[in-house]
Formats: structure tokens, sequence, C-alpha cells
């Protein structure tokens, strides 16, 4: 008996990302529609009621309109937009946040799938606030770059095709000018802080990759450099996925992680100041989409953890 599993939005760009993953696998079953017919609601919804889990890869609306289609109580819903990250009754599938979360994923019908930034922004700062080393009143913030597959199918066009409507010969731009950016309250929510951090987002022209950072003054940390690595590396021990680099290091890449599913994580620090500055290295359509979903699938219809993984 395999796990049939169905894309909604399959050929968009997490779509296309995550059938890769599930191509080979003997225990997957995928379920297509005809791509003539992968709008129509009829169709969609009898996939949505057939397959035992499916990913929903779509805007926030039609995402939306997906859950409201299936009858099935069976049917398992791993959602990768934003609407349902901060939704009650909703599992926030990142697998490694809390201590039981993995336990919760395994039992859970509703999971939503974390945004890119903020697994990058969590994987930190998270461990931090329940050890108790970073304040969670401390005033943050989140300066990220994302490679340009980040914005799905409409920045591709944008930085890959000259008769775009909004094509851009840019190499790097900031965004989010506005300071109310859609992943703000998830990131708050779930780091369990008591104010939004503030979050600079950039774009650059590179298709897949991701740098988060988190720079912490030291009058919000109770503790030093080596307490914020032993908290992070024990918060992570034993993670195939999520890994804690204390290395040296002079420099790191927006590709430090691209092609792959992995998170990796640093924290460094100047031990006159006291300042640290954590970073999380990530792809965006790895452990910041595609990566994310399939280890959710995995969990939570009890196959192995890091099947269709690239670690
Ligand atoms: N790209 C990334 O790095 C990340 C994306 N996500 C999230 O994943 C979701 C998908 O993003 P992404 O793949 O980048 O976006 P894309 O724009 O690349 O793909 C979205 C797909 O959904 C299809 N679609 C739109 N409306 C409907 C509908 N009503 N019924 C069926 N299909 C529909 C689109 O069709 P058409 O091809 O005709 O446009 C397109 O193929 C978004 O919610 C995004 O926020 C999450 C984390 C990271
Ligand atoms: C570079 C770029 O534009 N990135 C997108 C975030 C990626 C995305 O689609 O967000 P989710 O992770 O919530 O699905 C943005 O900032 O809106």
């Amino acid at each position: 008996m395999t796990t049939k599993v169905f894309i909604d939005g399959a050929a968009g760009t997490t779509g296309l990302e995550i059938r890769e993953r599930l191509a080979d696998r003997s225990d997957v079953t995928l379920l297509h529609i005809p791509d003539e017919r992968r709008k129509d609601a009829a169709a969609r919804a009898e996939m949505l009621n057939a397959a035992d889990a499916v990913i929903l890869c779509l805007p926030d609306d039609a995402a939306r309109e997906a859950v409201a289609l299936i009858a099935n109580p069976d049917t398992r819903v791993i959602d990768a937009s934003t609407a349902h990250r901060t939704a009650p009754g909703w599992t926030y599938g990142f697998a490694e946040i809390e201590p039981e979360r993995r336990a919760e994923l395994a039992t859970a019908k509703r999971v939503s799938n974390p945004g890119c930034y903020p697994t990058g922004f969590l994987a930190l700062v998270r461990p931090l606030v329940r050890a108790g080393l970073l304040a969670a009143d401390a005033p943050l913030s989140v300066n990220a770059t994302s490679g340009y597959s980040g914005g799905g199918k409409s920045l591709i066009a944008a930085f890959e095709q000259a008769d775009a409507s909004d094509a851009t010969d840019t190499a790097f731009r900031i965004y989010g000018l506005d300071l109310a950016h859609k992943h703000v309250p998830e990131m708050q929510g779930h780091a369990g802080l008591a104010h939004p951090p503030i979050f600079l987002p950039a774009v650059a022209r590179t298709y897949r990759g991701m740098l988060v950072e988190v720079p912490v003054h030291p009058v919000w940390l109770k503790g030093s450099l080596a307490q914020v690595r032993d908290a992070l590396v024990e918060a992570y021990r034993g993670s195939p996925v999520v890994r804690v680099d204390t290395g040296d290091h002079a420099l790191l890449t927006l590709e430090q992680a691209a092609g792959t599913d992995r998170l990796d994580l640093f924290a460094f620090g100047n031990d006159k100041t006291g300042q640290i500055r954590l970073v999380a290295a990530l792809d965006n359509l790895g452990k910041g989409a595609g990566g994310a979903a399939v280890q959710n699938l995995n969990l939570m219809c009890g196959l192995g953890e890091t099947a269709g993984l690239r670690l």
C-alpha cells in the first residue's frame, strides 16, 4: 500500500520542487489532474478527497478554497501558503522547533508549512527564548536575503524575462518597506516574542538560497556566546536536517545551503562588546518550502522522516 498524495498547484515553483522529491519514491503514488483542468474546482475536489495527503502549493485564497473543498475526514493537509500559519486548529509544521512537535505532527490532520524566512528566524530565536537566554521582550530585527524563486513564477519572470511587465536587471534589492510583511505575525507568534520583529527582507539575482540574520545586543542576552551556541547545539542535537556549525568562518554566502533541504545555523560574536550575530542558511525552496513539506508528509504518514530529502 502506497500513500496517495495530491499536490494542488503542482505546476508552480514549490509544487514542482515537491514533485521532484516524491517522483522516485516507491512508498508514494502521486495523483494528477490533466494540465487543462488544474484550476477546475470539481477536478481538484475529486483529488483532494481521494488522496491520503494533499499538499497545497497555492496562493493564500486558493489554499483556503482547497481546504473548504475537502469533505473526507481522513485527508491530511499540508498547506505551503501563508493562509494557516497562525490559525487555530492547525499544527505548525516545523518538526524541530518544539520538543513535542514531531509527535504532534504524527497525528495531525491540518499542518501549515512554515514560511521560508520564518524558518531561519525561528530556528535561531525560539530555542534561546525557551532557554531564557534571550529576553522575550527583546526588540529584535531580522535581515534576510532570498533568491528570486522565493517570489514564485512572477518574480522568476521578472528576473529572467526581459519582456515581463516588471522585468528587472538589478543584482540586489530591498523590499517590505511598509514594515508589514506577511511573515511578521508568524515570526512573532511562534517565537513567543512580546514585540513584532522589524523585518528587513531583500532579494538577490540568484535563483535559490537564503540567509537570515538576527543581530542581538548584549543588553537583551542573559548569557555568553558559548552559552548561546550550546543552547542551539542542544536544541537540534541528533537532527538530520538542522545543523549547528560552531566552526570558524570568515564569510558565508547566499548559496551556502542552496540545493539542499538542510538548515545550517551559526552564532558569531565579539567578546569585547558582547554583541552576537545569529545566522541561518537554507534554501527557500528546500527547508524553506518543498523540503519541509516532504518532511511533514513523511512524519504525518509514518514514512521515514528524511525520505526524499536532499541532506
Ligand atoms: N517560492 C518559495 O520559495 C516559497 C513559496 N511558498 C508558498 O507556496 C505557495 C506557492 O508559491 P510558489 O510555488 O512560489 O508560487 P507560484 O506562483 O510559482 O505557483 C503557484 C501555482 O498555483 C497555481 N494556482 C493559482 N491559483 C490556483 C487555483 N485557484 N487552483 C489551482 N492552481 C492555482 C498557479 O497557476 P498558474 O501557473 O496558472 O499561475 C501556479 O502554478 C505560496 O502560497 C507561497 O507563499 C512558501 C515558501 C517558499
Ligand atoms: C523573495 C520573495 O518575494 N519572497 C516572498 C516570500 C516567499 C513566500 O512565498 O512566502 P511564504 O514562505 O510565506 O510562502 C515574499 O517576501 O513575499
